[in-house]
């Protein structure tokens, strides 16, 4: 029996998980789609062979879907995951889970209160095999204690509608995700730092800007973000340790020699750069659910973690001030 997904928001990455869900990931189907912006829902309705619902609310209560996929706008998640809780539904939530903390406890509070993981949130690179392979290289000693990270995060260019402070929430979270999971313990503190800004950028926008976290035990974390590099997508990771140093590989691809040079192309795209990442989160998540396993991917507790971490260092944007985090106690059922 294949599981009936509806999917909510049919943008970019919504579109690519509907098509991921139909034509890559086995187990699944989807049943339903809907978008604020009908018209889209519908052509992406109809390329799925799906239902076009009229509104989330009705997707989530619908009887013929029985997991839900959200690649709405981070500001609606909150709700949205809320009704897929109260509806007993398991729900994939794009990050960021929230916007906003508070949300992410209320979320916490809810599925606590069900008694089980419903949530999973869409942080794929701990499904990159490159990032695997850095983690069990760590978990390995081989490089000693863990001390610094020294982190890149780069697009080429970015839509209009992106602004400053997605910077932290929308770009830097997939760092604070994976050096969470990479180092096994929180942040406690973050800073953001501005260089001078890019003229190559929207006007209303600071590009780049660099964060500063530190972690519990004082490792030390610092992540650019710049999303107007003109180049291509480009992800960097090097952990410093006390016995060594390792790198996240980058993409496997021939170094072409012509002309006097040796050079390999950087992708375009975070599309291109992550997409085995994507088809394997899905596909877990769909077996998970089918073989009525408890979920493991990312919880609402990280999706919490990483939206306290971004809240200050969206806080630091303007005064540059070191935010202190306190995420509080791990309720057991994250533990
Ligand atoms: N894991 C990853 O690497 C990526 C994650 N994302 C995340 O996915 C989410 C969507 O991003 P994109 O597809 O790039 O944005 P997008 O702007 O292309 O698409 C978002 C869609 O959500 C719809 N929408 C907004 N409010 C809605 C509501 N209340 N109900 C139903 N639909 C609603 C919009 O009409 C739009 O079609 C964001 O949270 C983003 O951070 C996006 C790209 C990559
Ligand atoms: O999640 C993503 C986008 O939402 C975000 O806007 C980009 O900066 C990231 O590279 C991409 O992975």
């Amino acid at each position: 029996m294949s599981i009936r997904i509806g999917v909510i928001g049919t943008g970019w990455i919504g579109e690519q998980h509907v098509h991921r869900l139909t034509s890559t990931v086995s187990g699944a189907e989807v049943a339903a789609v809907s978008d604020i912006d009908l018209d889209r829902a519908a052509e992406v309705a109809e390329a799925a062979g799906a239902r076009r619902v009229d509104s989330a609310e009705k997707l989530i209560a619908d009887s013929e879907v029985d997991a839900v996929v959200i690649a709405s706008w981070g500001p609606v998640h909150a709700e949205q995951v809320l009704a897929c809780v109260e509806a007993g539904k398991p729900v994939f939530c794009e990050k960021p889970l929230t916007t906003d903390a508070a949300d992410a406890r209320r979320i916490m509070d809810a599925e606590q209160a069900f008694g089980r993981r419903l949530v999973q949130v869409g942080f794929m690179r701990r499904y990159d095999a490159g990032y695997r392979r850095l983690k069990e290289v760590l978990d390995s000693g081989a490089v000693g204690k863990p001390l610094m990270a020294h982190c890149v995060h780069r697009n080429k260019s970015i839509r209009e509608h992106y602004t400053t402070e997605m910077a932290a929430r929308d770009t830097a979270v997939h760092e604070v995700d994976a050096l969470r999971w990479l180092l096994g313990e929180e942040f406690v503190s973050a800073q953001t730092v501005l260089p001078r800004k890019t003229t190559k950028r929207f006007p209303h926008l600071q590009d780049p800007q660099i964060f500063l976290f530190e972690t519990a035990s004082g490792a030390r974390v610092d992540v650019e973000v710049f999303v107007n590099c003109q180049y291509g997508y480009d992800i960097q990771c090097e952990i410093v340790g006390e016995e060594g140093a390792v790198r996240l590989p980058d993409p496997a691809a021939p170094a072409v020699r012509r002309a006097g040079r040796s050079s390999v192309p950087v992708l375009p795209e975070f599309g291109d750069r992550f997409e085995a990442a994507f088809d394997v989160e899905l596909q877990e998540w769909v077996d998970r659910i089918r073989n009525g396993e408890a979920l493991t991917g990312p919880s609402a507790w990280d999706g919490y973690a990483a939206t306290m971490v971004t809240d200050a260092a969206v806080q630091s944007l303007h005064s540059g001030a070191i935010i202190p985090i306190d995420m509080g106690d791990r309720p057991e059922l994250y533990a």
